[in-house]
């Protein structure tokens, strides 16, 4: 079961959902997802207990985005599970996300997160970059492995992972080369742009607290590189692994793009932060209405079709 059969056939607005992270921590911010236009709800990457996180100033906002070290706050794995119920009451697909801090963590919440009703699918993230630390799993392709063989012993819950963004051509096909080894319903790309530094100029300082400033960058800088991981990897995996778009959406049209590259459906993470739930509505309008003025019916009568320079 890939992910676009546990969210195609919904209304178009269902390709588009809530990036983990932003919004999505508390049951009050995740009723409000349900009550929005997004097509899907996700929680915020869960650990085995509550975690506080990082000391704040911990997000900041720019002109083209944001940084954050967050540092994993969350109400624990049992927290979004009991929420499961819940979610089930506005009739969408909900995902937990899941972030453990080692691998005996991640099996053991997805060993008590699989086969739970009304968990629709498991995003496993294998892509925090603030955890002090903590390397990202996802730049390590054997230890990605290791704990994807750990996992699939376990679960049988749809369960797709979140990637960071790669850069080096080889590092793509590495990662393909373990993904293809496993029954994964998708792959969400990307994560932010780990350890950037944003900072005040009339302060002379850096705008964080965590970390001495370094934190994940989201919004517009990075949508060509979440483009371009959406692409490579719609291109080098099965077209029964749906790949899920997030980075630097913010309109129709960065959607529009997203799915060009071979997003089955997107997440909406820095623009969420910034205007509230009210931005599914108004993208989703944007992207149907840009889709009118190209002719296309549907999703797929452009999904993966970015032509190249012959
Ligand atoms: O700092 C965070 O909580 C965080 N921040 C991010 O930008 N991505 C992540 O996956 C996580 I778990």
């Amino acid at each position: 079961t890939s992910l676009a059969t546990v969210v195609a056939g919904c209304p178009l607005s269902s390709c588009l959902y809530n990036a983990s992270g932003p919004l999505c921590t508390t049951a009050a911010e995740l009723d409000a997802v349900g009550s929005s236009e997004a097509g899907a709800i996700l929680s915020k990457s869960a650990t085995l207990e509550k975690r506080q996180g990082n000391p704040s100033p911990r997000y900041f906002e720019t002109t083209w985005g944001s940084i954050n070290s967050m540092g994993l706050p969350n109400e624990g794995y049992r927290y979004y599970l009991d929420y499961a119920k819940r979610a089930a009451t506005f009739n969408k697909p909900y995902f937990i996300s899941v972030s453990g801090l080692g691998f005996e963590d991640n099996v053991a919440i997805i060993r008590a997160l699989s086969g739970q009703e009304h968990v629709s699918a498991i995003e496993l993230n294998l892509s925090c970059p603030n955890v002090p630390g903590k390397p990202q799993t996802g730049y390590d392709f054997e230890q990605s492995r290791v704990l994807l063989e750990m996992i699939f012993e376990h679960v049988t819950t749809p369960l797709g992972v979140k990637l960071p963004p790669y850069f080096d051509l080889p590092h793509f096909e590495m990662m393909a080369a373990v993904l293809r080894d496993f029954p994964i319903a998708f792959v969400t790309c990307i994560n932010s742009i780990g350890n950037g530094l944003v900072i005040d100029t009339d302060q002379e300082s850096v705008v964080i607290k965590p970390k001495s400033g370094f934190g994940g960058i989201g919004g517009d800088f990075i949508k060509p590189t979440a483009l371009a991981n959406v692409r490579k990897f719609y291109t080098l995996l099965d077209k029964d692994v749906a790949i899920i778009g997030c980075g630097g959406i913010k309109s129709g049209m960065d959607v529009f793009e997203h799915i060009l590259c071979g997003a089955s459906a997107v997440q909406v993470g820095t623009q969420l932060m910034r205007e509230g739930v009210g931005c599914f509505a108004r993208i989703a309008a944007e992207l149907r209405e840009i889709m009118g003025g190209k002719g296309y019916r549907d999703i797929d009568s452009f999904k993966g079709k970015l032509k190249t320079l012959e």
